[in-house]
């Protein structure tokens, strides 16, 4: 985020996209899309976000190049979150945990996403192995789609929103690492769409103590100016993500690079306004 600017790229590569870029949408298609996408932000942004369902709806050779994809931006040098949204039962997170986040996986990426709604503690696997590898972990606070705010917003018996649960969940988590000094193990995502939500529900995100996942960049309407009035203070623990307004950009690499740069540069500048 410091050398790059706190912009974190979005790989999806979906059907209309990947048609607007000349190429077909079959499995040879999404490949040409994705590794373009490896060549122009591989070494250039603070983070590469592969989105994992527009390779799974191809079936295992989808999830192969998922894999390729990875290989190709670890070999760049770039951090990668991989879009999963996993969460389950503990002793089936303990494999998906495994999965994705194992020391002895070759593939393993850098963070995954992980979706809290069996209970934040049912998390518990991956939050250990992340913290255990070097990895992270992603859990969904505040989403940026609209139907989110039913479940997130609502409160349990002690008055908190189930937001609420999440961030101090992740603030426990990261306590250690917060005294230290350094962003901890544990990210929240929170969209740069929820508006005054971070506020009205009194979350704490900066003594939370983790990275801040911001989609909802671009194509859903977050901009520069609502990632301000969301995250206020917390702004500097903030990486903004955005994947079609990027990619809109492409084929060409070059001129998909600057967009991400340019996208980067003004993540950039708007911490430091901040500040
Ligand atoms: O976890 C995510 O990244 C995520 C969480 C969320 O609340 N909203 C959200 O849009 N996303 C993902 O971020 C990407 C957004 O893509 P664009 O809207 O094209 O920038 C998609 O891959 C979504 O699945």
């Amino acid at each position: 985020m410091d050398a790059h600017g706190p912009l974190c790229v979005g790989i999806d590569p979906h059907q209309q996209l990947v048609e607007s870029w000349g190429l077909p949408y079959t499995l040879a298609g999404v490949e040409r899309f994705a590794m373009t996408c490896v060549e122009a932000f591989g070494g250039q942004v603070a983070c590469v976000k592969p989105q994992s369902a527009f390779f799974e709806v191809f079936g295992s050779r989808g999830v192969a190049l998922l894999e390729r994809v990875q290989s190709g931006l670890r070999q760049a040098g770039t951090l990668t979150i991989l879009d999963v949204k996993r969460g389950d039962i503990g002793s089936t997170m303990t494999a998906y945990a495994e999965a994705f986040l194992g020391k002895d996986r070759s593939d393993a990426v850098d963070a995954i996403t992980v979706s809290p709604y069996l209970g934040y503690g049912s998390l518990r696997p991956a939050l250990d192995l992340a913290a255990a590898t070097g990895r992270g972990v992603f859990v969904l606070a505040l989403t940026s789609n609209p139907e989110g705010a039913s479940v997130q917003h609502a409160r349990g018996a002690g008055g908190r929103s189930v937001a609420g649960e999440v961030v101090a969940g992740a603030a426990a988590d990261n306590a250690a690492a917060r005294e230290s000094g350094r962003l901890g193990s544990v990210g929240l995502v929170v969209g740069a769409t929820v508006g005054t939500a971070v506020r009205d529900l009194g979350l704490d995100l900066t003594s939370m103590g983790g990275p801040l996942l911001a989609p909802g960049v671009g194509a859903q309407g977050g901009t520069a100016e609502s990632l301000r009035q969301v995250f206020g203070e917390a702004l500097p623990q903030v990486l903004a993500s955005s994947s079609r307004e990027v990619l809109s950009a492409g084929p060409d690499v070059p001129v998909l690079r600057e967009a991400a740069r340019r996208t980067g540069r003004q993540m950039r500048a708007l911490v430091a306004l901040s500040g």
